[in-house]
């Protein structure tokens, strides 16, 4: 007999526990730890992850498993570990931890395919399967089982005969772009382009395309082809001579490119030291934290993949991390080029299918070092020898939902179960991280110069005040003015950067500051110029701008605050010969845009990027001699304690975008603020003094790294039962923490309202508490019944990294 022990999909206190199920005979071989099963729970079927398969159980008459939903286990060994250590320090189920682990198409409602992918004539299929396919190389699951034991298709799959694919049902999904394709046959076209006049000169160029080319072509491409413009298409389009149609289209962002490759550069000094400690953790086997903090351009990504060569050299693999937003071609293309095929990329660009096979050349090995955004962590490698993060400080890091892990601490727990080394690389560290390093707690590893000891660049900071009294209303510093011509004329190049959070475009009275805001989230609108609209980023609520303040009636009340658009115009009018290339959410939407304009760029096709945090890491660009922070201080104003130390290590990291090649670099800080200690110091990219300050400030206000911090924040939609339940809940955690505790609460969080629901927070602060978890862990519990049936929401954020 052989029993299951299953996770249920049934997200539940109660149901967060293994339940036994009996594996019936025909599944004994079948079923392994790790995979998804089916099974019957109370009157209905669930999935459930396998967590481990056992002789016996203590219970009596065990329902059985219905039937797998993998062939080979999605989960191995060490990650249901995991799931279990994320499920216990994020305070979540395990079930959203397993799921966590997952790439995207196996979570929701994929339909699910057997594919086959190779002829081996050595291979018999099993005989119903072989007319399956003998129509269609991919058949659905449902009808390959009934044709063939899972037992069976189980060893397809591991000769490599057939594979398992997951399909999105929903048609609309799929990517599908306007085609035009020929309804006329060749020679009707030839009657038909006499029969034009001689001034349609373009439809008869359209015809004559499609003379010879019969196949469908996407719209865009031809335009793009015969230089014309859509009216000549769409008049053929309504004479029937051709058709538009939606067709799909299939890409692999990397698949057609060729990576020049790279060999590994002679290290210098500072590097080879700094890599030597890397090496020894590698060769043996041990595990251990490094923080390698580097200014920028000082070659980290040197010491990187290095560090991976001698990882894959024995045979083991590597995970590197990278923020969402650095996962840049260029980037891309640094291990690409040094490890080609070995590498598969993991970012939010790709499509479900994409990222699924990206996973799944991870899972049956075919490739070694994965680079990917935050959940990466979770490949499923089973012989790391080298876990990397790059800008280690990244906010992004941290899963801001269910489970909130943070990937540094995933890190470190694989590393220790892989006894490997994990590296934590930045210009400007965390000052959590910076401070275990301090204390050894991390081993800290420096590389202090640049590359070839070219100067950081120099940094004037310049007081917007000044430049108001002075009668300069522009958002342009007569400075920055100056040496944006200046660099025109040398043919040189400008990064502009625009911070954008925490300084939306809102309309605003003039006459009484008025502000717009959402009516359900207490939050101002951001203004869309386009549409002349306002929309609420966290309901996607709209609405006209006012042409009067509603308060007070003055027609003054408009647009507020700078958007990249308005940057881009006013730019155009001060310096029209100015080529600008402007990179933001909205220029960036499309697939591969991105990369498009960071190579014009590159290819020296305009004078000035323009854009936002996208433009903050990453860019090593030899001609870019200047770089311009349009306002410094915005996100000193957020009501965050980490907001200085954000803002010291943005404007670290885009200074160090200037003067990395033989042209030396220079930055302009604009500021309202110039005498903070954090614009101050980033000016002078003065990481350790910023660090010496801010650890103060912290440590007088018990902040992390002095103390740690767990925030509960109880939402709802009516204001009372929100103010009572933080009421109760800071009271319960107030009782049952030690005294030293510092407990604050409860009070209406900063954005105290979001989709009509009420905020309100308590914040812990604390610095042991053995017990804290499973008091917050009781609390959830405590409510789980008004969770569930009265729409109270209870977010427990355990080293919270946003506090609104
Ligand atoms: N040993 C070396 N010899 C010669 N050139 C090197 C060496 N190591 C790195 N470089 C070059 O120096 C430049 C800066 O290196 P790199 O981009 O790795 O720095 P980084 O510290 O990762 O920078 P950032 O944090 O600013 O992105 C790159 O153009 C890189 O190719
Ligand atoms: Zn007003
Ligand atoms: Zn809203």
């Amino acid at each position: 007999m052989s029993i299951a022990k299953v996770i249920v999909d049934v997200p539940a206190k109660q149901t967060d526990r293994p339940f036994d199920y009996l594996i019936p005979e025909h599944l004994e071989e079948v079923i392994q730890p790790g995979m998804r099963v089916i099974v019957p729970f109370g009157p209905r079927k669930v999935q459930g992850f396998v967590e481990s398969v056992e002789e016996t159980s203590s219970f009596k008459s065990l329902k059985k498993v219905i039937e797998p939903m993998d062939v080979v286990p999605v989960l191995n060994e060490e990650l249901l570990l995991l799931g279990d250590w994320l499920s216990k320090t994020t305070l979540c189920y395990k079930i959203s931890a397993y799921q966590a682990m997952l790439p995207p198409a196996l979570k929701a409602k994929y339909e699910r395919k057997l594919k086959l992918v190779s002829e081996n004539a050595n291979f018999m299929l099993p005989d119903g399967l072989e007319q399956l396919f003998a129509s269609e190389p991919s058949v659905l699951w449902e009808e390959a089982v009934k044709f063939a034991s899972i037992h069976a298709i189980q060893k397809l799959v591991k000769e490599g005969i057939a594979e398992v694919h997951y399909e999105v049902q929903s048609k609309g999904k799929k990517k599908t772009t306007k085609h035009i394709i020929p309804l006329m046959s060749a020679e009707e076209m030839l009657i038909y382009a006499e029969s034009l006049a001689k001034q349609a000169s373009k439809q008869k160029q359209v015809i004559e395309f499609f003379i010879h080319n019969r196949e469908p072509i996407e719209q865009r491409q031809l335009l793009e082809r015969l230089n014309i413009s859509s009216s000549a298409v769409k008049g053929l389009v309504e004479r029937q001579v051709l058709a538009e149609k939606n067709l799909e289209i299939y890409r692999d962002p990397y698949e057609q490119r060729q990576f020049a490759k790279t060999e590994p550069l002679p290290l210098t000094g500072e590097q080879s030291t700094a890599i030597a400690p890397i090496h020894a953790s590698i060769s043996n086997d041990k595990h251990e934290v490094f923080l390698l903090y580097g200014v920028t351009g000082s070659g980290k990504t040197e010491v990187y993949l290095q560090s991976i060569q001698n990882v894959l050299e024995k045979g083991e693999e590597a995970i590197v991390l990278v923020p969402e937003i650095a996962l840049t071609p260029q980037m891309v293309n640094r291990f690409k080029g040094r490890f080609g095929d070995q590498v598969a990329v993991l970012h939010s660009g790709l499509s479900v299918g994409e990222k699924y096979d990206e996973w799944r050349k991870i899972q049956r090995k075919e490739v070694k070092v994965v680079v990917g955004a935050r959940s990466a962590i979770f490949a499923p490698f089973e012989n790391l020898g080298i876990i990397i993060i790059d800008e280690e400080h990244e906010m992004t890091y941290k899963q801001e939902e269910n489970p909130r892990y943070h990937a540094r601490d995933a890190a470190i727990e694989r590393g220790k179960i892989h006894n490997c080394p994990v590296v934590l690389g930045s210009a400007t560290p965390a000052l959590e991280s910076f401070a275990r390093a301090q204390k050894g707690v991390y081993t800290l590893l420096s590389l202090p110069s640049r590359m070839n000891n070219r100067p950081l660049p120099e940094v004037e900071i310049v007081d917007m005040r000044e430049e108001l009294k002075e009668g300069n209303r522009s958002m342009f510093s007569r400075v920055l003015l100056e040496k944006l011509k200046d660099r025109m004329e040398k043919q040189e190049q400008t990064v502009l950067f625009l911070n954008k959070r925490g300084h939306s475009s809102f309309v605003m009275c003039r006459d009484c500051g008025y502000v717009v805001k959402c009516p359900h989230c207490d939050i101002s609108l951001t203004y869309h110029r386009y549409s002349n609209q306002m929309k609420c980023h966290y309901c996607g609520y709209e609405d006209q701008t006012p042409l009067q303040c509603p308060e007070c009636n003055s027609e003054h009340i408009r647009y507020f605050g700078t958007g990249t658009q308005k940057v881009e115009e006013e730019l155009t009018k001060v310096i029209p010969e100015a080529k600008v290339i402007r990179m933001d959410v909205d220029t960036t939407s499309r697939k591969g845009s991105h990369e498009k304009l960071l190579k014009e760029f590159q290819d020296g096709n305009a004078d000035i990027l323009l854009g936002t945090q996208m433009i903050a890491k990453g860019l090593d660009f030899p001609r870019i001699t200047l770089v311009g922070v349009l306002s410094a201080d915005t996100m000193l104003h957020l009501p965050d304690f980490r907001s200085s130390e954000k803002t010291f290590q943005l404007l670290t990291q885009v200074s160090g975008r200037a003067g990395r090649h033989e042209l030396a670099g220079e930055v302009i800080f604009q500021t309202y603020t110039p005498e903070h200690y954090s614009i101050e110091l980033a000016s002078q990219q003065d990481y350790d003094r910023f660090y010496q300050s801010e650890m103060m400030i912290r440590r007088n206000h018990s902040y992390p790294p002095y103390y740690y911090i767990t925030l509960i924040t109880v939402s709802h939609e009516e204001l009372m039962k929100t103010v009572a339940v933080t009421e109760q809940i800071t009271k319960v955690v107030r009782h049952k923490l030690s005294p030293k505790t510092v407990v604050l609460g409860p009070v209406a969080s900063p954005i105290s309202r979001i989709k009509n629901r009420y905020r309100y927070q308590c914040l812990i602060k604390y610095k042991q508490e053995p017990n804290l978890k499973e008091v917050l862990k009781s609390i959830l519990d405590h409510y789980q019944g008004e969770i569930s049936s009265n729409g109270l929401q209870i977010s427990i954020d355990v080293n919270p990294y946003i506090l609104m």
